[in-house]
């Protein structure tokens, strides 16, 4: 299997984690980026020491407290592909959070240097931006969950769904330069699930020079980890495909680079 495509653990550990990725583990400097499944009554407590953190909601029910505050039966969707937005808990550096599972819950921790500039606090589904992209078999449906324009000092967060049969990240566009105002670095990792499960993802991760090519056939559950390089992804007929990004860099920002082969793709803007 490819060194880019993480596997979800068969089972969950005893603290109910299937995915674990850190810094060290992917060889870069700023995502980290972990999933739980947890059962009813199971909790989850962590320092989140020198990181900040976004915990997503994917699937489930749950309370959760921090130092200073405390959200009771938050969370709505049972399932990813129900499509309405998340609900999300933003948690400084140098606090804790503690969450408890009322219902089977699916929890995705997302987490980047923090520096404490920020107080811990509710995403409620209703303050996630909704946005359809692109058309015809490019159009999908983002959930901007933590945008550039929302309070953190690292994180940026989006979940992406893509209908069968077409493609997203799409024309291929990379963010692995730190140029700005042209690029951006930023590191992220995509957590995949696929409708029905048995089905499969394709995304091709890629540089201009192909010493990174790779094509990658992701199934429900795994992560696929993009250091550098251009990344589109496509949903075969019949398997929707979800996915939530992590990303974060030295510059709290999201300036990507069309790969110019493909740009003329890119839908003309109208004066
Ligand atoms: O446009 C999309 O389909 C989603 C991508 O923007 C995705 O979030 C990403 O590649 C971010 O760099």
């Amino acid at each position: 299997m490819s060194e880019l495509i993480v596997p979800a653990k068969q089972q969950p550990d005893a603290d109910g984690n299937v995915i674990e990725v850190t810094p060290e583990s992917a060889g870069w400097q700023y995502v980290g980026f972990q999933v739980y499944r947890l059962g009813p009554g199971q909790t989850l407590f962590r320092q989140t020491e020198q990181l900040e953190v976004c915990l997503v909601l994917l699937s489930g029910r749950g309370n959760v407290s921090t130092s200073k505050s405390q959200w009771l039966n938050i969370g709505e969707r049972m399932n990813v592909f129900e499509q309405k937005p998340p609900f999300s808990i933003y948690v400084p550096n140098s606090d804790f959070f503690e969450f408890q599972a009322i219902t089977e819950v699916e929890l995705a921790l997302c987490s980047a240097p923090g520096h404490g500039t920020y107080e811990a606090r509710l995403i409620a589904p209703e303050h996630v931006g909704i946005e359809t992209r692109g058309s015809g078999n490019t159009e999908r449906r983002i959930h901007n969950i933590l945008p550039e324009q929302e309070q953190a000092d690292s994180l940026l967060v989006v979940e992406v769904f893509t209908p069968n049969g077409h493609w997203s990240s799409y024309p291929p566009h990379k963010h692995d330069r730190d140029s700005l105002p042209d690029e951006s670095l930023l590191e992220e990792t995509y957590y995949y699930h696929v409708q029905p499960e048995q089905g499969f993802a394709i995304q091709r991760v890629y540089t201009d020079d192909e010493s990174l090519d790779e094509i990658l056939a992701v199934k429900d559950g795994q992560t696929v980890l993009v250091p550098k390089g251009y990344h589109p992804v496509s949903a075969p007929p019949g398997y929707d495909v979800y996915y939530l990004n992590v990303m974060a860099g030295p510059t709290r920002t999201w300036r990507f680079y069309n790969d110019p082969n493909h740009e003329w793709l890119m839908p003309k803007t109208t004066n």
